[in-house]
């Protein structure tokens, strides 16, 4: 326990009460870890005719409601389609008949046990339908459990993870497939201790829906970590005021059971729940919206096209129209992929088209303190200039200045922060909002701080008229020349020559090749286009022409020559 802890334990008499001391010391042990938050679930009514249940999810006055589920599935001979309403429609036996007509359709439900599906009836006794053999109506997003379980689950797992794809960190959204129907029946209905086969790297954990049928026992105990948690979900459905959806979602790891049915049907969906990057989905290499749908990327393409517009290439410069955090540096590592709006547009319409894009904090105002250094006039190569740092970077501190009164501030903050004089950026609009960027001592007999802020823009390198890039725009990628051939046993070398450009979301690219993943790095990705040069053998036959670009990234693959397998 930490002193402080320490403290708030004590601080009640502990002696004088040691009920109350065995309370305390409870509740210290339920948030003496992150890891006591490893489960959460809620129930949600049923409401048949709510037309405005979404009026009030932004409000706190109406709990969120769902209409009874439905549920449509495949007959066993593929050709007809059968409905269930839940709760029954009509009550008692005759309710519980459309239960038995699906339990017929559905398959005994095996487990994953050393890799195999095992169907052992003594461990899980179920019944099941793949996602593929029906549909409903139900979706937990509408009920706000997506949104709970982001907040309550998401953040111990928030961070990057190794072995996929991505690198950004923004794993902030996650994606609830619908994986089973279950049915657990009295007698017997069960499922003993076990934890759930993650579907994949990005799989955190499951989510289970009761759907509101009669039925005793079946709780579901969760654990974790030492902690315990169960989930009674009998009764529901029984009555007309206590029909609900119950729900409960976990992380992967935790151990978890179902008890037995003692009587009814306890129908349940199974989720698995992936935790996906939320922001950046325009951002993408393969973006979420068609890029094309937007005015901007037909303007840019059109004009890129055409050896009237920048023919000899040039730079574009661009203020971000929002606010962003950009010189802290948690803000900066979260930028480019958190732009909004047109900022994400503009980035993302050159990103595709161009690839030469980036995001630099900018000075704009430095000219105003010009009137009080006579030295300084118009004909200066730097009037006018703004100054542009060499990307985004953090708030910066210097001494400079301190002790020197000769010294301009224009040129203590030139030395100060990492940054050029620009006065070659053809810009779209005015600076806007604006951060702390740097501060320094100011000179003179008095010293004192001075502040400089920046805003957050994006700069497009634009190619020559006859550059790759835009003679791809205008002609279509070139054809990748076929590299070698060769017979079946032979193996080649290939070394494959992978120009970058710099670009945060190149980091993380793999080239599948069947000699194995070619990842990107942070090493390999350097700031200006360079050439990387991997050697790496594969059979020829089956050579997979790479493309020539891809992403930002070209790729040229050249026999080096040939050597026999063994
Ligand atoms: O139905 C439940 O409550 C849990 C089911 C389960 O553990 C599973 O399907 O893996
Ligand atoms: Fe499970």
């Amino acid at each position: 326990m930490s002193s402080y802890e320490d403290k708030l334990a004590h601080s009640s008499a502990e002696e004088d009460n040691p009920e109350e001391a065995s309370f305390l010391s409870k509740i210290g042990g339920a948030v003496s870890s992150h890891k006591s938050v490893f489960c959460c679930g809620g129930s949600i009514a049923i409401v048949a005719d709510d037309d405005s249940r979404f009026d009030y999810v932004t409000t706190n006055k109406k709990q969120l409601t769902s209409p009874p589920v439905i549920l449509r599935w495949d007959l066993p001979n593929g050709k007809a389609i059968r409905k269930l309403t839940l709760p029954p429609i009509v009550k008692g036996k005759k309710g519980q008949t459309a239960i038995k007509e699906l339990l017929q359709d559905c398959s005994p439900a095996t487990f994953g046990k050393k890799g195999e599906e095992v169907l052992d009836e003594t461990y899980r006794k179920a019944a099941k339908l793949d996602n593929n053999q029906f549909s409903t109506n139900f979706n937990p997003h509408d009920v706000g459990i997506i949104d709970v379980i982001t907040q309550m689950l998401l953040p111990g797992i928030a961070k990057p993870f190794t072995g996929t794809e991505s690198i950004w960190e923004e794993h902030l959204g996650v994606i609830a497939e619908l994986y089973k129907l279950n049915i657990y029946s009295a007698p017997s209905g069960k499922f003993r201790p076990h934890v759930d086969t993650p579907r994949g790297a990005t799989q955190f954990g499951s989510l289970v829906v009761c759907l509101p049928n009669p039925h005793q026992g079946g709780q579901l105990r969760v654990a974790h970590d030492g902690l315990d948690m169960e989930w009674d979900w009998s009764n529901k459905g029984e009555t007309e005021d206590d029909q609900s959806i119950e729900w409960a979602a976990f992380y992967s790891d935790c151990e978890h059971e179902v008890k037995e049915v003692t009587s009814g049907h306890r129908v349940t969906l199974t989720y698995n729940l992936y935790v996906h990057e939320r922001v950046g989905g325009i951002m993408r290499d393969l973006p979420t919206p068609d890029l094309s749908s937007m005015v901007l990327y037909h303007r840019v393409k059109e004009a890129l096209a055409s050896p009237a517009f920048m023919k000899d290439g040039g730079t574009l410069g661009f203020y971000c129209r929002h606010a962003y955090a950009h010189t802290s540096d948690y803000h900066n590592e979260r930028l480019p992929m958190a732009l909004k709006g047109l900022d994400a547009v503009f980035y993302a319409t050159f990103h595709h088209l161009v690839h030469s894009v980036g995001m630099h904090a900018v000075m704009d105002d430095l000219d105003d303190e010009r009137s009080s250094f006579s030295e300084f006039d118009s004909n200066d190569e730097d009037y006018n200039a703004e100054l542009v740092a060499t990307g985004l970077h953090g708030i910066q501190m210097s001494e400079e200045g301190g002790d020197d009164e000769s010294a301009s501030v224009r040129e203590i903050v030139k030395d100060a922060w990492r940054s050029k004089w620009r006065k070659d950026i053809h810009w779209f609009g005015g600076p806007g909002h604006q951060e702390i960027a740097l501060v320094h001592l100011a000179y003179g007999n008095q010293p004192s701080m001075v502040w400089h802020y920046s805003s957050a823009a994006i700069l497009v390198k634009v190619p020559r008229f006859n550059s790759k890039v835009r003679k791809e725009l205008r002609e279509g990628p070139r054809p990748c020349q076929e590299t070698s051939s060769g017979d079946q046993d032979k193996w080649a070398y290939h070394s494959i020559t992978i120009t970058t450009i710099m670009h945060s979301s190149n980091i993380g690219t793999s080239f599948a090749f069947p000699a194995g993943p070619v990842k990107l790095t942070t090493e390999l990705v350097g700031p200006e286009p360079a050439p990387v040069i991997f050697a790496l053998a594969f059979p020829t036959p089956r050579v997979e022409k790479p493309s020539c670009r891809f992403a930002g990234i070209e790729l040229v693959s050249r026999p080096l020559g040939l050597i026999t397998c063994v």
